[in-house]
């Protein structure tokens, strides 16, 4: 009951983002810990934390959806209200987005959203996935994926969708597309994200192997851009940050826009029809069997 009611509330939201800000604490500003001056207040949701340094233009986004950052409808709607905040307030250029759960920066798509669920939520839940897939791509900000844990399949395609990646070196914070493993299929739009960050022949193995890559084998195909150790990666991230506003942002936005539109606009084109087949592919029973064996297997793995 109380879940349906979120997931209402989440949808609405998706359609009304303003909605939300309303009974909230989206928008809200409160002093950051330590902090006293505007540029140190920060705002946001119950599932994503905003920290606004509005003396640098700088805001550190981090996902806070315990215990491992899956992407439910309430995440990614939260998200993609975070995110439009920030590039509608022109005080900020950049975005260093970060796990506030230990040890987990995404574990990837909310698979308790396509399990056992009707066809219309698995809809609703895929267009807030590609959704938040297109703001990210083609955000006018700069982002920064400081990747401070487990970064699986929906949560490598966060990090994929950002401009510059740095990863934690731990072997356990593997990052990589594993759709295959779990008996299902990356969308093309995944592919092409994954194709243009490491190329074809690459992504192919990986894909169909399902690779998870550990750090220094992430960083040798080209998946992430700095491997550091863990206390270092929110400074690093912070000094990619430096690197890439020293750009003049009218000339990086259009190259941006430049190099993924043509990516985005294939998803914006075929919206309608890469819903229908998510839907008819994760409704199918077999899928459905394989994905609460899945999930099964992933709960009785604990202790
Ligand atoms: C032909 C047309 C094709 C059209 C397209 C069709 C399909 C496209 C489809 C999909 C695209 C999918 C992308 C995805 O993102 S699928 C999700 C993949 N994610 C994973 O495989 C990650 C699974 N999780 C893990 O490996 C570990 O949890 C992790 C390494 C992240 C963390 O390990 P840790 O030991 O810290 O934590 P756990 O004990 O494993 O988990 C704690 C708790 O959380 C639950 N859980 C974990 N992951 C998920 C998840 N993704 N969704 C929901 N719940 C998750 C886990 O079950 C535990 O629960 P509980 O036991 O505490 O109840």
């Amino acid at each position: 009951m109380a879940l349906a009611s979120g997931v209402r509330f989440a949808a609405r939201a998706l359609l009304r983002p303003w909605a939300l800000l309303r009974g909230t604490t989206l928008g809200r500003t409160e002093p950051a810990a330590g902090g006293g001056g505007d540029g140190a207040r920060r705002f946001g949701s119950q599932r994503v934390l905003v920290e606004p340094d509005a003396a640098s233009g700088v805001a550190v986004m981090k996902l806070r959806n315990p215990p491992v950052n899956a992407l439910s409808l309430e995440l990614l709607t939260e998200l993609v209200i975070s995110l439009e905040k920030l590039e509608n307030d022109k005080t900020f250029r950049g975005v260093i987005l970060t796990s506030d759960c230990p040890r987990v920066f995404c574990a990837g798509l909310d698979l308790t959203e396509i399990c056992g669920r009707n066809p219309a939520h698995c809809a609703e839940y895929w267009k807030a996935m590609q959704e938040l897939w297109l703001r990210t791509y083609l955000s006018s900000l700069v982002l920064v994926a400081a990747i401070n844990g487990a970064c699986p399949a929906g949560g490598c395609i966060i990090a994929l969708s950002c401009d510059c990646r740095v990863l934690a070196d731990n072997p356990k914070y593997r990052i990589g597309l594993n759709e295959t493993l779990l008996g299902i299929i990356a969308p093309f739009w995944l592919k092409d994200t994954y194709v243009n960050t490491i190329g074809h022949r690459a992504s192919e193995q990986a894909l169909q192997l399902g690779s998870l890559f550990p750090p220094a084998e992430a960083l040798q195909v080209g998946l992430v851009d700095q491997v550091v150790p863990e206390d270092q990666v929110q400074s690093t991230a912070l000094s990619e940050m430096a690197r890439w506003l020293a750009v003049p942002d009218h000339a990086r936005q259009l190259t941006k826009n430049m190099m993924r539109k043509a990516t985005a606009d294939r998803l914006l084109r075929q919206r309608d029809a890469d819903t229908q087949n998510f839907v008819s592919f994760v409704c199918r029973d077999s899928i459905q069997k394989s994905l609460q064996a899945y999930l099964e297997k992933l709960r009785q793995r604990k202790g």
